[in-house]
């Protein structure tokens, strides 16, 4: 029988297996931040080890670092000591870091895919959930907790179960006006936030096909938001082409290689999945999460739910949820109004978001009651959006322009959703307090985002008016 791509990677990682015991898996690539990494390296230190291979260890500053002027001195002392704590680490181990002030400094799920580091077959991990992300290059990228960092620091090699498969097969092609955050968001508002729970999906069909390497990003992201372990697609002409050129990808000779070794990495026609699902993406419309889970969603043109039309266990949740965000069940989506948006994170934060919002605002302004963030996801996407004069439209706008980091999404740093506050965000994560104590978020994509800064209230995206700027133009 045919394997998955799930399991051509196990295979080829596995170390040691016995038994009903965990199997011991080779880690490919261990990406480290500030966060979750300080408490491994005393464990390391207490007892005497080294990391075993630091090379194979790239370490970035993302979570709790300032998105305002950095040659100012750190506000928050929390933080100051992590980063300097993160700094003193990989000079003590000898771990590659790009600190805040290098070029290549970003949020740790940005910059590996953008600099080549993350590659199709791997298996990469990462002491946060959203690793999930690298999935989209055929890679076996998950989340650990902070005693695993500190055991693949020492060892280059986890303890796994081996997941069950989920086949997610996806059709039909994305409307115009949506987009791949909409297509993520309505599957999970169809099966649900813990569905994928135990299983590792693999996004397959036409319509993964279609999309760009930034889209299914975005896709393989959010698969921790419904559950998975982990999101795999396989990787394709698109992957390579995307790949070849970058900076941590061999050339030449090697390159040649490497495409014949990434070329295995795929499912075969007979190969089993435990369960698949059917989704048709032709139906999907610009989605707006209403609730405190990104399965609580509607489309732009629905309403609130009434909760007697729910199913009775969605109940509960729902009315709490609702009281939470300060809305009524019917309410229209598109009278729900927002003083705060917030275009960036892992999910949307790469040149292709940033393209795209900025089409949207065009030449229109944020409106006033609106106070509106863009934070790209490196300093590579800051740089790239700056040669394309991307940042004058949205600081003409009236959006603020930041430095690279994870800021508005989890709220570590200054950057926070005051109490009571509705926040439009291309993020992944609404649930209480997560942009701030008691913040109002609502997980949209980034074109809704950008209209809903401009209107000052969620619009349907697929009838913006479209205008001729008559001072910059977007690629
Ligand atoms: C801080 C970190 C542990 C966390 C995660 O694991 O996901 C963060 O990135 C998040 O998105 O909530
Ligand atoms: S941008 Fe948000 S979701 Fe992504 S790693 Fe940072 S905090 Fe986590």
């Amino acid at each position: 029988m045919g394997k998955t791509l799930y399991e051509k990677i196990w295979n080829k990682h596995v170390v040691h297996e016995e038994g009903d015991q965990p199997s011991i898996l080779y880690i490919d690539l261990h990406l480290i931040h500030e966060v979750t990494s300080p408490q491994a390296f005393e464990g390391l230190r207490m007892n005497n080890r080294k990391v075993k291979r630091p090379e194979l260890t790239v370490a970035t500053m993302d979570h709790s670092i300032p998105t305002t002027d950095r040659t100012l001195p750190f506000r928050d002392e929390v933080a100051k000591k992590q980063v300097d704590a993160l700094a003193q680490n990989c000079k003590d181990f000898g771990i590659p870091l790009f600190d805040l002030h290098s070029p290549n400094q970003g949020i740790v799920h940005v910059i590996a895919p953008e600099l080549g580091i993350t590659q199709p077959g791997m298996t990469i991990v990462c002491g946060d959930s959203h690793t999930s992300t690298h999935g989209a290059f055929g890679a076996l990228a998950f989340g650990i907790g902070t005693s695993e960092v500190e055991h693949v620091l020492a060892t280059q090699t986890l303890k796994q179960f081996k997941a069950k498969t989920l086949a997610i097969n996806i059709n039909g092609a994305l409307p115009r006006g949506t987009t791949s955050k909409d297509l993520i968001l309505s599957l999970i508002g169809k099966y649900g936030h813990d569905f994928a729970t135990g299983y590792v999906v693999e996004y397959r069909g036409e319509a993964i096909r279609n999309l760009s390497m930034e889209e299914r990003m975005t896709v393989c992201n959010m698969s921790i938001e419904m559950g998975a372990r982990a999101g795999l697609i396989q990787p394709d002409e698109k992957t390579f082409a995307y790949l070849k050129g970058k900076q941590a990808v061999p050339q030449g000779k090697e390159w040649e290689e490497a495409l014949t070794e990434w070329k295995q990495f795929y499912t075969d026609k007979d190969a089993n999945f435990d369960l698949s699902v059917e989704f048709d993406a032709s139906h999907v419309t610009p989605q707006v999460t209403w609730g405190t889970n990104p399965g609580q969603v509607a489309g732009i043109t629905e309403a609130v739910p009434l909760l007697e039309n729910l199913p009775s266990d969605q109940v509960k949740p729902a009315k709490k949820a609702l009281q939470y965000m300060g809305l009524e069940p019917g309410m229209p989506i598109t009278e729900i109004e927002i003083n705060k948006v917030f275009i960036g994170s892992c999910t949307n934060s790469r040149i292709e978001d940033l393209r795209k919002a900025a089409k949207i605002v065009n030449d229109y302004k944020v409106a006033d009651h609106v106070e509106a963030l863009v934070v790209p996801g490196s300093q590579l996407v800051k740089k790239q959006a700056e040669a394309e004069g991307i940042h004058q439209i949205f600081i003409n706008a009236g959006f603020q322009w930041r430095e690279a980091g994870c800021s508005m999404c989890l709220g570590m740093n200054e950057d926070l959703v005051l109490p009571e506050e509705r926040c439009a965000s291309t993020s992944n994560r609404n649930f209480e307090g997560r942009q701030g104590r008691n913040a109002r978020t609502h997980l949209v994509s980034p074109e809704m985002a950008a209209a809903a800064a401009i209107a000052g209230r969620f619009v349907d995206v697929r009838e913006w008016p479209a205008r001729e700027s008559k001072e910059v133009i977007v690629k």
